[in-house]
C-alpha cells in the first residue's frame, strides 16, 4: 500500500503505466521507502493512496520494481478520514456537518453502502439531483479500479482486462456478470473456453441458454475461419456445439439449441438459411457485394469513344510498348475498357501485368486524361491485397499503387467493421484478386462510386483468401461478368521450366518430368525426418553460391512436425544466423531473435506502413537497459521502412526463413525450396502446390515424399462453400446457367427470404444429429408456433 508520487509513463491504448509510490505498508521484504510500480491501471491519481497486489521483480537496469497484477484505491478508513473525504471539494454542497451525519448513519462502510444502494443517502434529503451527483462521483472514482480488480480476480491478465474495460467502460462488471459469453462476441482474444471458465465461477453452467449461445457463436466463427466457407452446415454446427458444451444429446438440449439459435438470429448475430448457419455479418457482406456490383453495372453509362478510336489506340500502344498482343489479350483489353466490371485471370507469365499496362494507357488516352497522378483529373486507382503485390503493380505500371487497406483508409483492426470508405476514382484495377476475402471485398466494392469501371485481375487457380469466401472464383464462376481466361505463356526466360511445370500441375499432369532435375528446378526424395538436414545442406550450399538468404524462401504447408514451419525456422536460423558468444539475442517464447534474422510481419499496422505478410530483417536489438522507454526493442527493416517494435508487439512477428504457402501468396522469390511430406496430407491440394511453385522466379527445389507431390497434383477438392453466386443471381435477376448459352434474364422475382427458416434447420440439421427419442422436430415446430 502506498501513495502515488509521480507517474512517468502512460500508454493510453493498453492502460500500461509506470509510476513511483511512497510505500506505507507492505508484506514484501521491501524496506527502502519508494518503489517503481508497473502494470495496467485505469485512472491513477498522484497523491492518492492505493493498495497493490503483485510481486517484486529485478529489472536488469532499473533494479527492483513492483509488478502489479491488481490494485485498489485505498478507501478513507475510519470515522475521521471518512468525514474529511465527504467534506472534501469532490462533493460540493457537503460540509463537515453533513459528512458527520453520513458517517453516523451509514457507519465506516458508508462508501460501500452508497455504491450498493442508490437510496442510502435519501435520509440527508438533499434532493434527487444532488444525491445523484454524489453517487456518481463516488462510483466513478471507484469504477475503473473495481472493474480491473475484479477482472483480475476472474483470471484475466492485464492486457485482456484492459481490452474488456475499454469495450464496456463503467458497465464492465454488470455486462460480464449478466452474460460472460457476450465477451466471445465483443472482445478479441476471449474465446468460448475463457468465457466458460468465468461463467462457471458465476454459476452459469450446463445448458444455460447464455452458455449455449456463446458456444454457437464461437463454433460458427471457428468453422468459417477454419474451412473458408461463408456458412456452416447446421448439422455440423449442432455436433460441434454439443461437443464443446460437453452435453449429452437430449430433447431438452435440442430445444435449447433451437432457442439459442433463435435468440442469436433475433439479436442479429447469426442467420439461418436452408439449414445452414451464417455469421450475419458475413451473409450481409455477400448480399452487399452483389448489390454494389449491380449498382456499378446499372450506373455505367457506356463509353464516349468509338470502337475505331479504341482500335487505333491499341495499335499505337503496341508500337509504344513494342509488343503484339495475342487474340485473347487484345480481347481482354477491349472488354475491360468497355464494361463496368471485368475479370481477368491467368497463370504466371500469361500477360496479366502487360494487360494492366495497356488498359491504363488506353483508358487515359481515350478519356483524354493525363497519365499523371499529380493532375487534377487523374482518376485511376491501382491496388492489391498485399504490400508486396501493390509494390509490384506500382513498379510495372510506373503509377501509384497501394494496398487495398491503404486505398480505403482501413486500419486492419476491428474498427474496420464500422468503416464506410468511398473511392473517387473512375477506373479501379485490383491485382492478386484471389487473395481478397469476403469482408475486405465488401468494403472495397461498396466504396466504388456510380459510373466507375472496375477491373479485377488474378489467378483463379491459386489458393483462395485466408479469410472466408472465394470471391474471385465465385465472380468468375457466376458467368455474370465478362471474363477472360489467359492461357498462352509469354514469358521467355531462356530455358526456364518452372512456369511450364506450374501449368502442368494446374492441368493435373503427373509426369515423370515433375521429378526430373532441370537447370532451374530439382526434386530431392527424402522422408520427413530427413527434411531438416537436407534443407540445411541446400541452404548452406546456396549461401556458398552467393544466394542472399533474403532471396531464398522455404515454403511449407503446416506449422507442426519435423518438416513443419516452426522446426524448419529453428533449423535454418542456426545455419544462416547462428548464435556466437558475443552476439546479442532476445527470446520470445521458444523463438530467439538475433540481428540479421529474417522475420515476417503478422498484422496490419497502416500507421507504420507495415502489413501482414511483409518480410523484413532485424537490424537492431535495443535492450531495455539501453533505452529511455525501458523496454526491449527490435528494429526491423521492411524493405527500406524501419520499424521499432517493443517487446509487447513481438507477437506480431515470426521468423521467416520458412513461411506458410498461404502467406507467400502475392510474393515471388528468386529461389523457392518446397518441402512436402505425407504427414501433411490434410493440406495437400493442387492449388497449394500450384501456388507454391508459382512463387519461384529462378530456382525451385522440391524436397520430400514423391507421393506427397503426386497426391497434391491429384487432389482438386478445394471448392469452398459460399453463397455469393446465388446472391449475385438473385440481385441481377438471373437464372443460374444450365447450358453454355449466355445467362438468361428472368422475370422480376422477389429476393429470397433469407431470414430464419426454422423448419429447415429443424429438419435438416437437428433431428438426425441428436437422438430425440420421443419428440420430433415437427412436434417442436408446432409447439413453437402455438406459443
Ligand atoms: N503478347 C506478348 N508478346 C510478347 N511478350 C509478351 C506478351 N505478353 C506478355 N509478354 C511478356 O511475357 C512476360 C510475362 O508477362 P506478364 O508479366 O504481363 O505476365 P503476368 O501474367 O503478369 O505474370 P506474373 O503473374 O507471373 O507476374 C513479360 O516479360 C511480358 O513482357
Amino acid at each position: 500500500m502506498g501513495t502515488v508520487k509521480a507517474i512517468f509513463f502512460e500508454n493510453p491504448e493498453n492502460l500500461y503505466k509506470i509510476f513511483t509510490i511512497k510505500v506505507k505498508k507492505t508484506n514484501t521484504d521491501w524496506d527502502a521507502g519508494d518503489i517503481v510500480v508497473t502494470g495496467s491501471f485505469g485512472e491513477i491519481s498522484e497523491e492518492e493512496e492505493y493498495r497493490f497486489e503483485g510481486k517484486i521483480v529485478d529489472h536488469p537496469k532499473y533494479g527492483k520494481q513492483f509488478q502489479a497484477t491488481s490494485y485498489k484505491r485505498s478507501r478513507p478508513n475510519g470515522r475521521k478520514e471518512l468525514i474529511s473525504f465527504f467534506s472534501s471539494e469532490e462533493f460540493p454542497g457537503i460540509g463537515k456537518k453533513k459528512a458527520e451525519k453520513i458517517v453516523d448513519e451509514l457507519g465506516n462502510d458508508a462508501i460501500d453502502k452508497i455504491l450498493q444502494d442508490p437510496h442510502a443517502l435519501d435520509f440527508l434529503k438533499l434532493g434527487e439531483e444532488k444525491t445523484q451527483n454524489i453517487i456518481e462521483q463516488i462510483s466513478s472514482n471507484h469504477q475503473t479500479e473495481q472493474a480491473l480488480y475484479q477482472l483480475n480476480n476472474y483470471g484475466f491478465g492485464p492486457t485482456l482486462s484492459a481490452r474488456i474495460y475499454q469495450k464496456y467502460g463503467p458497465q464492465t462488471l454488470d455486462k460480464i456478470t449478466e452474460d460472460p459469453y457476450q465477451l466471445v462476441l465483443d472482445v478479441k482474444g476471449v474465446g468460448f473456453k475463457r468465457a466458460d471458465e468465468l461463467a462457471k465461477r458465476l454459476g452459469i453452467t450446463g445448458d444455460d441458454l447464455r452458455r449455449i449461445k456463446g458456444a454457437l457463436i464461437q463454433m460458427v466463427t471457428l468453422s468459417v475461419n477454419e474451412t473458408g466457407d461463408t456458412f456452416v452446415d447446421g448439422q455440423n454446427l449442432v455436433k460441434r456445439v454439443t461437443g464443446v458444451l460437453r452435453a449429452s444429446s437430449t430433447p431438452d438440449l435440442t430445444k435449447k439449441l433451437v432457442d439459442g439459435l433463435r435468440g442469436l438470429v433475433k439479436d442479429g448475430v447469426l442467420l439461418v438459411e436452408d439449414g445452414n448457419v451464417y455469421e450475419k455479418d458475413l451473409s450481409d457482406s455477400e448480399w452487399s457485394i452483389a448489390q454494389s456490383l449491380k449498382m456499378i453495372d446499372d450506373t455505367f453509362k457506356g463509353v464516349s469513344w468509338s470502337q475505331h478510336a479504341l482500335k487505333k489506340e491499341l495499335k499505337q500502344i503496341e508500337t509504344d510498348f513494342k509488343v503484339k498482343y495475342d487474340e485473347s489479350q487484345e480481347k481482354a483489353i477491349k472488354q475491360s475498357l468497355t464494361h463496368p466490371v471485368f475479370l481477368l485471370t491467368g497463370g504466371p507469365g500469361t500477360g496479366k501485368t502487360t494487360i494492366i499496362n495497356a488498359i491504363v494507357a488506353a483508358y487515359a488516352k481515350l478519356n483524354d486524361m493525363p497519365l499523371d497522378p499529380a493532375a487534377d483529373d487523374y482518376a485511376i486507382a491501382l491496388a492489391a491485397p498485399t504490400g508486396r503485390a501493390a509494390k509490384h503493380m506500382g513498379e510495372s505500371t510506373g503509377l501509384p499503387a497501394m494496398t487495398i487497406h491503404r486505398l480505403l483508409g482501413l486500419t486492419g483492426t476491428e474498427d474496420d467493421e464500422f468503416a464506410e470508405p468511398s473511392l473517387d476514382c473512375k477506373l479501379l484495377i485490383i491485382d492478386e484478386m484471389s487473395m481478397v476475402d469476403t469482408k475486405l471485398f465488401k468494403l472495397l466494392i461498396s466504396a466504388v462510386q456510380p459510373g466507375t469501371q472496375v477491373v479485377l485481375v488474378g489467378d483463379r487457380d491459386q489458393l483462395p483468401s485466408v479469410g472466408p469466401g472465394q470471391i474471385f472464383a465465385d465472380l468468375i464462376n457466376s458467368e455474370v461478368f465478362p471474363t477472360m481466361v489467359l492461357k498462352n505463356i509469354h514469358r521467355q526466360d531462356g530455358d526456364s521450366t518452372i512456369i511450364q511445370l506450374a501449368h502442368d500441375i494446374n492441368e493435373g499432369l503427373i509426369e515423370d518430368d515433375v521429378f526430373q532435375n532441370k537447370s532451374d528446378r530439382s526434386f530431392i526424395n527424402c522422408s520427413s525426418r530427413e527434411v531438416p538436414s537436407v534443407l540445411s545442406q541446400i541452404i548452406s550450399k546456396s549461401n556458398d553460391r552467393g544466394f542472399d538468404i533474403a532471396d531464398v524462401q522455404v515454403l511449407a504447408p503446416m506449422y507442426r512436425g519435423q518438416a513443419g514451419i516452426d522446426n524448419l525456422n529453428f533449423v535454418i536460423q542456426n545455419v544462416v544466423n547462428p548464435m556466437t558468444p558475443k552476439r546479442k539475442e532476445v527470446s520470445m517464447g521458444n523463438t530467439k531473435y538475433r540481428i540479421n534474422d529474417k522475420v515476417v510481419y503478422l498484422v496490419n499496422t497502416p500507421e507504420d506502413n507495415v502489413f501482414n505478410g511483409e518480410i523484413g530483417k532485424i537490424v537492431g536489438i535495443i535492450l531495455a537497459k539501453e533505452n529511455t522507454d525501458h523496454v526491449d526493442q527490435l528494429v526491423i527493416d521492411f524493405d527500406g521502412n524501419e520499424v521499432t517494435l517493443d517487446r509487447k508487439d513481438w507477437t506480431n512477428i515470426a521468423l521467416a526463413y520458412c513461411t506458410s504457402i498461404h502467406k507467400s501468396q502475392g510474393s515471388e522469390f528468386e529461389m523457392v525450396i518446397l518441402p512436402l511430406v505425407n504427414e501433411e496430407s490434410r493440406m495437400l491440394r493442387r492449388n497449394l502446390l500450384y501456388t507454391a511453385v508459382t512463387r519461384a522466379k529462378r530456382l525451385l527445389i522440391m524436397v520430400g515424399d514423391r507421393s506427397a507431390f503426386e497426391r497434391s497434383i491429384r487432389d482438386q477438392s478445394s471448392e469452398r462453400q459460399t453463397t455469393l453466386k446465388e446472391r449475385i443471381f438473385t440481385t441481377f435477376k438471373i437464372k443460374p446457367k444450365q447450358t453454355d448459352d449466355a445467362p438468361e434474364i428472368v422475370e422480376e422475382e422477389q429476393p429470397r427470404d433469407y431470414r430464419l427458416t426454422m423448419d429447415l434447420i429443424m429438419n435438416n440439421s437437428i433431428n438426425p444429429m441428436i437422438g430425440m427419442d420421443q419428440i420430433t422436430p415437427a412436434d417442436f415446430l408446432e409447439k413453437e408456433a402455438s406459443k
